[in-house]
This record gives structure tokens, sequence and C-alpha cells, in this order.
């Protein structure tokens, strides 16, 4: 094993995946565990799963971290770790080394990303831990969604206090980036002018990608908004939620939207697709077309923000391997002609390289 590896960490909602890259950007390892708190694997270099209880996401970090130790890597094996951060809040949206003002900042927007800003902490403490003076640097889900224009991000809301730093962010950003970067070479033709990108995982979003910039997106202030999810109820009435807020109380709500709602809350069985695709009840098969149902709905909106689209692109878990919702969802825009599309390995974790990378460089060369 080399030295000078940087160790990436992108937490998800339902998994971790972790990669070690060269400074070169070459991977050299990949250990990835999905399906927390439900169907738990984990597989290394992309080869078979195994089946794992993994009830939540220490016991998937701690099973990641054994890996590696038998793996052979070593703390002395590594210059840098890596992390994805999906919410930094209102000020921090540029990747950054991590100091401990910035992760107060993540901390302060727990509450904004309660399935994962929590995670992403721990990873941060757990390497600090392990290799205590290894530079950390965070790369954040919402940088990508920077050029939205403002009556995008904007809400209807009155410039008062109480609505400051209230706007839509938006979130996946380092999955679009990287498949705006990695576009020609996966798909071999050039980025479409107005592409409309599917990030479809545990989290799902859609994203109006124009000449490589986004322009909207369908997650907003935090990463409840837009499609139906794993457990997170997607766009839902602002009146709808005052009204749980006011029979079940703050913490309750705020639980069901984020936890017990999306294709668990409309199966009752489950908030993984792949268990609900081998299901035969009809709450999994209803679940399955409100997913797909809602996608092609903010497909459109997602379409006017580019004043047309010149192409589909599919990525995240389901996007993925998932044939039968692509192709659903794919029936439902046939209106828009004969639109090419493309699927797009994720490759979240290279551009939490890249970024990292470059602010090492940075430091580097710095006076
Ligand atoms: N072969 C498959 N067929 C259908 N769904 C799949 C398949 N593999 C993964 N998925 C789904 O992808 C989702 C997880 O996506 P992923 O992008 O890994 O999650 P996260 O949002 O946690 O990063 C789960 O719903 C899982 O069931
Ligand atoms: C932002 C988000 O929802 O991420 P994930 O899909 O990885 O949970
Ligand atoms: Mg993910």
């Amino acid at each position: 094993m080399p030295d000078a590896q940087i160790l990436v960490v992108n937490a998800g909602s339902s998994s971790i995946k972790t990669a070690l890259f060269g400074t070169d950007l070459h991977e050299t390892l990949r250990i990835e565990a999905s399906g927390i708190g439900t169907q738990g694997s984990i597989r290394t270099n992309g080869g078979a799963r195994h089946d794992l209880a993994l009830p939540g996401h220490t016991a998937a970090l701690t099973a990641i971290f054994d890996a590696m130790a038998a793996s052979g890597i070593r703390p002395a094996n590594l210059c840098a770790a890596a992390h994805r951060v999906v919410h930094g809040g209102a000020n921090l949206t540029a990747s950054a080394r991590i100091t401990a003002a910035i992760r107060t900042a993540i901390a302060d927007a727990v509450p904004l990303a309660p399935l994962h800003n929590p995670h992403h902490l721990s990873a941060i403490d757990a390497v600090a831990e392990l290799v205590p003076d290894l530079p950390q640097f965070a790369t954040f889900d919402t940088a990508f969604h920077a050029t939205n224009p403002d009556v995008a991000r904007r809400y209807a809301l009155p410039d008062v206090p109480a609505t400051s730093g209230l706007q839509r962010y938006g979130f996946h950003g380092t999955s679009y980036s990287a498949l705006v970067h990695g576009f020609r070479a996966s798909t071999g033709t050039p980025l479409p002018r107005r592409l409309l990108a599917l990030h479809l995982g545990n989290g799902a979003s859609l994203c109006a990608i124009r000449d490589g910039q986004s322009v909207a997106t369908t997650m907003g202030f935090s990463p409840l908004s837009g499609l139906t999810m794993g457990t997170r109820a997607g766009v839902i009435d602002a009146g709808a939620v005052l009204h749980l807020v006011g029979t079940m109380g703050a913490d309750a709500a705020t639980q069901m939207l984020y936890h017990d709602s999306g294709l668990l809350g409309l199966s009752g069985l489950s908030a993984d697709m792949r268990t609900l695709g081998q299901s035969a009840a009809p709450q999994a098969k209803f679940a399955r077309e409100h997913f797909c149902y809602w996608i092609a709905r903010q497909a459109g909106s997602m379409i006017a923000a580019m004043q047309g689209v010149d192409g589909i692109a599919f990525t995240g878990g389901i996007g993925e391997n998932d044939a039968d919702i692509r192709n659903n969802v794919l029936a439902q825009l046939s209106w828009l002609g004969n639109i090419p599309h493309w699927v797009i390995p994720a490759a979240e974790e290279q551009q939490i390289a890249r970024d990292a990378i470059t602010l090492l460089k940075d430091q580097t060369h710095a006076p």
C-alpha cells in the first residue's frame, strides 16, 4: 500500500461509502456499507455484498474501519481525510479544511439535516481519534447549486430576522458536479446543453443543469423537500406541516416527516426500493408508483426552468440499478419526444477527493 492516501467518507442516509485515493486521484480501495437500518450489507471493491446487521451508522462505520484495517490500511498511509457534508448552513458552501469553527457550523446545521450531519460529525470525530493530526476536509452538497438564480432560491417570505438563511439550498450537489465532470468520459458524448439529472437513492432529487450549471433543483432549505424518498415525505404543504406540529408537537412531527414517511410510510413495509420491487403487496406497488409519478411531475418543473431538455441522466442506488423505475419515469415523460438518456454511476467519492486534493495543493503553495 503506497503512502499519501486520501480517505474519503460519504455518509448518506442509508449508506456509508468510503474509498482511498492517491493524490493522483487514482482509487486504490473502496468499502461500502449499504442498507443501514434495513437490509444491511458491506462490500469491498465492488465485489459481492456480504449481509451484515447494520442497525445504525455507528455500526456501519465500525465495520468499515475494521475492514480497512483487515485490508492492511494503517494511519501512516493517510495524508488526509475528506468528507461529504450535506448541510453547512448559510455560510459554508465551498469545500474547506475542517477547523474547530467549521465543525461547529456543521453541528449547528444538524437540525437542518438530521439524517446526515450527525453521521458526518461521527465520522470526522472517529477519524480525529484514530489519526489525531490528520488534515480533514469537507465537500458540501449545497455548493453546486450556488448558481441557481435568486428567483429559484428565494422563498416568498418577508425579509425579517426570523427568515434569515431560509432559502432553497439544494443537495446532492456532490453527485451532480461529479456527473457533469465525468459526463463525457462515462457516456462518450458531450454534456447536453440542458440536462435533467435524477439522483435517485435513499434520498432523491432532480437537478436542472444548463451549460454545466445547476439552475434549479427539487430539494430546498433541507433535504426533506422534493421527491418521495425512502423515509422522507418530499414536498408537502406547509399548512399540513403546521397541522402536524399543532396536533403531535414538533418532535413527533419531525420524526414522522424525516423517518417514518416516504416509501416506508406509503408501503408500511420498507424504505428500501429493492425490497419493495420484490414484494407483490399492493402497498409496495403503490409506493413505487408514487415515487415515479412525483419524479415525472417535478421533472416538468425542472424542464421549465431550463426551457427544454436535451438529455436525461439517472444516477444513485435506484437510478443506477432499478430499470423498472427508470422505464416508468421515461414512459411518463414520453410526451417530451425522443430524448436520449444515460445511466451514470454516482462518483461522489471521487469528487470529494478531487476537492481535497485541490485544497491540499493550495495549502502547499500558500505563502
Ligand atoms: N439492484 C437494485 N434494485 C433496486 N433498488 C436498488 C438496487 N440496489 C440499490 N437499490 C436501492 O438504492 C437505494 C439506496 O441508494 P443509495 O444511493 O446507495 O443510498 P444513499 O442515499 O443512502 O446514499 C435503496 O432504496 C436500495 O434499495
Ligand atoms: C442529501 C441526501 O438526501 O443524501 P442521501 O441521498 O445520500 O441520503
Ligand atoms: Mg447517497
